[in-house]
């Protein structure tokens, strides 16, 4: 997958979040996109994903040398992001089988493959209302990695987790980041990033 963002700008009323934004992103590399708390990288992430419109510039998103509209490009995402809810109702099975009838399994991994993965034997019956918020994150981050896309976009994926969390995160980028996939991260914490090959400071398109 290839996306290519010519003069890209976003504004809220009459403020810049960001603006004259040229980016190439390809698959088989990974890049972070950095800056404070506000700076525009969650804004930038959604507008990325085709979720939010730029206020000006374009967006050209290529798979296989095709193009894509940007209607058709949230097939080929998958996004873990603090803004992006789990339905508490559903248990964790639920929530799997839900997911997975819209999303194609990575690996084809069944449900006790993917707990297992989680280590959540014991919750897996369990409605995600009951779950702790560190758990959820986990759940979030999962549905993401084992999504099989392209596209990987993860906003703060260790927020909420703890060390072990964190340690469980960077394994899942070793086992699922790669083969080919194209990982956009937004954060500002360097242990959720470091592994990336390129850094977009927003900072710099203001
Ligand atoms: N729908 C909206 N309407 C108006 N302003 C918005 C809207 N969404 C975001 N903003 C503003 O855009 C700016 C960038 O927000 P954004 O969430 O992209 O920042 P961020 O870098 O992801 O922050 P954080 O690190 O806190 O998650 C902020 O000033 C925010 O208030």
């Amino acid at each position: 997958m290839k996306i290519l963002l010519e003069q890209i700008g976003r504004r809220f009323n009459r403020e810049w979040i960001f603006k004259h934004v040229d980016y190439t992103f390809e698959s088989g590399k990974s890049y972070a996109i950095l800056g404070i708390n506000g700076s525009g990288k969650s804004t930038l992430l959604q507008v990325i994903s085709g979720a939010l419109t730029s206020s000006i510039g374009n967006i050209t998103y290529l798979l296989e040398n095709k193009q894509i509209d940007v209607e058709e490009v949230y097939k080929h995402f998958s996004l873990a992001a603090p803004y992006l809810d789990l339905i508490e109702e559903f248990t964790l099975l639920e929530t799997l089988d839900f997911h997975f009838n819209f999303k194609k399994r990575i690996n084809n991994l069944n449900n006790n493959e993917l707990v297992d993965l989680l280590d959540m034997q014991k919750s897996k019956n369990k409605q995600l209302k009951y779950f702790s918020s560190g758990m959820k994150q986990r759940v979030k981050l999962l549905l993401a990695f084992c999504s099989d896309t392209p596209l990987l976009l993860l906003d703060e994926p260790t927020a909420n987790l703890d060390e072990q969390g964190i340690n469980w995160y960077l394994d899942l980028v070793k086992s699922f980041g790669g083969n080919n996939r194209l990982v956009i991260v937004c954060s500002n914490q360097a242990h959720e990033y470091s592994f990336c090959d390129e850094q977009i400071l927003v900072a710099d398109y203001k």
